[in-house]
């Protein structure tokens, strides 16, 4: 764990914050290493693409979209959904919603920080880490899919931002609510591509803590030395991500960055990532997306990502039926709070999250001797 352990975090101070529309010259700090700026691939992705609506009744596009859906994931872990109910003018007002928060004096952003935890504003990562910043800003929260308040994410709006903002929450509010029915759509096929109870996954996300968070990408003078976001994996379960019209996006398959590019003819869609923590719920026979962001020299790009979690203390292990034949289990049992503190805490999550991860947890929790 030399590089990439608390050693590389930055000390936190509460003003931390980069204009970055004023940077000329990209900081020394946001310089990455030359193994993670590899050059883009020149190839066109194809992506597989389930239209949801389509298999709503239609076996055979049912069939069809399993089918996809199960080479994805053991591929690469990553599909794209379209026709899936969102209303496209909360996916514009949530889009908008974060135009105006990022435009915001670079203070009051700084300023929006929940009870001085992680969740809120933050430019570039700067109060945890200090090298290989990424060029990005982001405001995230945290979406729990069973509460006792209807107003969360409305509540959250306001004790961060202050009065004024309780639209912006809403709207915020609306689109987890249809985050979490979607996911539920997408953990059914998961779960029958998979071969397990058709509502098996949905059974186990009832209770997710998910998370949502919109980044934006600004310019940058010369991105080629530098990141959105680094190679990773998702450390999560599942992720629902809409990207604006922008490219940036780009999946490591076949040993090539592929760009996953903009969808002018269906701006909705959906890209779904596997996450590490649904790879060892999967014994690892579905794959988690390694990706990655770079940014450009002259606009703009943003994506809102939904983040989805099992309930912090639930146990993660593979459904029974998946080891009906004495496979051996791949991972040991792990909960979200543990994956989620070695993340925050331990290790920043890249390409290595998963092993780094399990040779932590070994250390931490020798096996009963018996
Ligand atoms: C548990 C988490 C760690 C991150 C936030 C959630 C889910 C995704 C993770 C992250 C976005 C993956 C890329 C690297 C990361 C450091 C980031 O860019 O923010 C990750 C998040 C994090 O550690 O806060
Ligand atoms: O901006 C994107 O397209 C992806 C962002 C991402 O990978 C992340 O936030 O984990
Ligand atoms: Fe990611």
């Amino acid at each position: 764990m030399e590089s990439n352990t608390t050693s590389s975090l930055a000390f936190p101070t509460p003003s931390n914050g980069f204009d970055f529309s004023a940077m000329h010259k990209v900081p020394q700090q946001f310089v990455w290493p030359s193994k993670d700026l590899e050059e883009t691939s020149s190839e066109e992705l194809n992506p597989p693409v389930v239209d949801l609506k389509a298999i709503k009744d239609d076996e055979v596009a049912m069939a069809d979209a399993i089918k996809l859906v199960r080479e994805a994931c053991m591929k690469h872990g990553f599909f794209i959904v379209t026709n899936h109910g969102v209303d496209h003018d909360l996916i514009i007002a949530v889009h908008d919603a974060y135009d105006s928060i990022f435009k915001l004096p670079l203070d009051k952003k700084l300023s929006a920080k929940y009870n001085h935890t992680k969740w809120g504003y933050s430019c570039a990562q700067a109060e945890r880490y200090s090298t290989n910043l990424p060029w990005k800003e982001v405001f995230s929260f945290p979406y729990h899919y069973i509460h006792e308040s209807d107003s969360q994410v409305v509540d959250f709006f306001r004790s961060t931002l202050g009065d004024g903002f309780e639209h912006t929450g809403s709207m915020n509010q609306r689109y987890c609510e249809a985050m979490k029915e979607l996911s539920m759509s997408i953990f059914g096929l998961l779960a029958i591509s998979l071969g397990v109870d058709g509502s098996y996954f949905q059974r186990f996300f009832e209770d997710a803590e998910a998370m949502m968070r919109c980044n934006r990408y600004p310019p940058c003078k010369n991105p080629s030395i530098t990141l959105g976001v680094g190679p990773h994996y998702d450390p999560n379960s599942l992720t629902i991500l809409h990207q604006d019209q922008v490219p940036g996006l780009e999946l490591y398959v076949d040993d090539k960055w592929l760009v996953v590019p903009p969808r002018p003819e269906t701006p909705d869609a959906f890209v779904v990532n596997i996450g590490d923590t649904l790879k060892a719920m999967t014994n690892g026979i579905y794959k988690s997306a390694r990706h990655r962001v770079r940014v450009n020299e002259k606009v703009d790009r943003k994506s809102i990502a939904f983040f989805i979690n099992p309930r912090a203390d639930e146990k993660v292990i593979p459904p029974k039926n998946l080891l009906e034949n004495e496979e051996q289990r791949n991972y040991p049992d792990f909960t979200w709070a543990q994956m989620f503190q070695f993340t925050q805490q331990v290790y920043r999550a890249d390409s290595d999250t998963l092993p780094m991860f399990v040779s932590w947890l070994l250390t931490q929790q020798p096996p009963p001797s018996n």
